[in-house]
């Protein structure tokens, strides 16, 4: 995994740039046309929560939800925290620098290592406690920061289990076939703080490239003011395949249907490709929950939806040879998985190094 020590001093002072340079200039951005439909918004006290729900899973992978019971001034609080941590010079940041073969810490966002050119964006993973690495980042107070995002990892587990079940209901299951509170009490929480400092030439440079993320589900923070995220609304009859802009939405959070969601329900729900753009008028932050399994977890199929009528559409593994198969085939993993009969083809992460310029 690629490391900011690496990168070249630029990076440190994006925002004091006038062009972008080479190694930050992407091209095919536009290789879908971009549609103005509208991500569902749910509001989660509502009685008919669970058909919405269902329904934005299906149709977008994604929807924003609101009356989710996480008040509005913790999301500030972690907004302003995750601020403050990127505003840190660049020496004290790279004092928690992700180190190789780790996960947590500051960085490019992790999948940055799939291409050659360079994401517009800082990236910062909290995996488990933030304690270890806020004293790497504030040696004398990190009190307030490590407060702050524990409150926000208890009540973000919370809602990511009564999303997860009212998503199972929603697909005609019952809450018990799936023992999501025992799931996501024994997995380690994982928050990724994103940021994005302005851009003099938003159309020739990425935040983060297209994807989809390996969790159940993702819950994203986005700051206030210009849009950042965008997905990928598939092909219907509205017409092709196009990018649709989340726009933030104050007090609501997104939720995207993760590659582990596909698995567990059979294809019934997709996972949502999306990436961030960047703006040259404000700086953007995100911050995201991945919910994901502890590393026992069998990634298949529930047995509940298989049957004679409905084999399982992917093979079976364990959540540690999921994640090491999507370092290697990225975008193209869940492709893979669901035509067991082919060997993988050997990529190395260099096989994607090509930025599709
Ligand atoms: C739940 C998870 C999603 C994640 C892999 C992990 O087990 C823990 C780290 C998560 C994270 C956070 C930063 C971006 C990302 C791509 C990465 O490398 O680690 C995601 C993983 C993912 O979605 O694949
Ligand atoms: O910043 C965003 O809007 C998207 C971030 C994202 O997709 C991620 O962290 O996986
Ligand atoms: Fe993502």
């Amino acid at each position: 995994m690629s490391s900011l020590t690496a990168r070249p001093l630029h990076q440190f002072e994006l925002n004091t740039l006038s062009h972008v340079p080479d190694d930050y200039a992407w091209s095919a951005l536009n290789d879908l046309p971009h549609g103005d439909d509208v991500v569902p918004v749910v509001d989660l006290a509502s009685p008919d929560a669970v058909g919405h729900i269902g329904r934005a899973c299906k149709e977008w992978g994604a929807f924003q939800v609101t009356g989710h019971g996480i008040p509005i001034h913790l999301l500030d609080r972690v907004e302003a925290q995750t601020r403050l941590l990127f505003s840190l010079p660049a020496a004290r940041k790279l004092k928690a620098a992700r180190g190789p073969g780790s996960l947590s810490g500051y960085g490019l966002a992790n999948t940055s290592s799939f291409y050659s050119n360079i994401f517009w964006s800082e990236g910062f993973t909290i995996i488990g406690s933030p304690r270890d690495d806020a004293r790497k980042l504030w040696p004398e107070d990190h009190d307030e920061y490590c407060c702050v995002m524990e409150e926000y990892n208890r009540l973000i587990s919370d809602l990511s289990g009564r999303l997860l079940r009212a998503m199972m209901v929603s697909l005609g299951l019952r809450e018990e076939d799936m023992d999501w509170a025992g799931l996501l009490r024994e997995a380690d929480p994982v928050l990724q703080l994103n940021y994005y400092p302005v851009c003099p030439e938003p159309d020739r440079a990425i935040g983060i490239a297209h994807h989809t993320d390996s969790s159940f589900i993702t819950i994203l923070h986005q700051s206030g003011g210009e849009s950042g995220l965008q997905l990928v609304h598939r092909e219907d009859t509205a017409g092709p395949a196009r990018w649709v802009t989340v726009p933030p939405r104050r007090g609501a959070l997104v939720v995207n249907v993760g590659d582990l969601c596909e698995i567990v329900f059979n294809g019934r729900i997709r996972s949502v490709m999306h990436r961030a753009i960047v703006n040259r008028a404000q700086t953007r932050v995100s911050v995201a929950f991945f919910c994901g399994p502890p590393p026992r977890f069998n990634v298949a199929p529930i047995e509940k939806l298989i049957g004679p009528g409905e084999p399982p559409a992917y093979r079976a593994m364990s959540w540690p040879e999921f994640l090491s198969l999507k370092r290697k085939l990225y975008n193209k993993t869940l492709e893979y998985l669901r035509s067991p009969e082919e060997e993988p083809v050997h990529h190395e992460n260099t096989a994607y190094m090509t930025n599709q310029r």
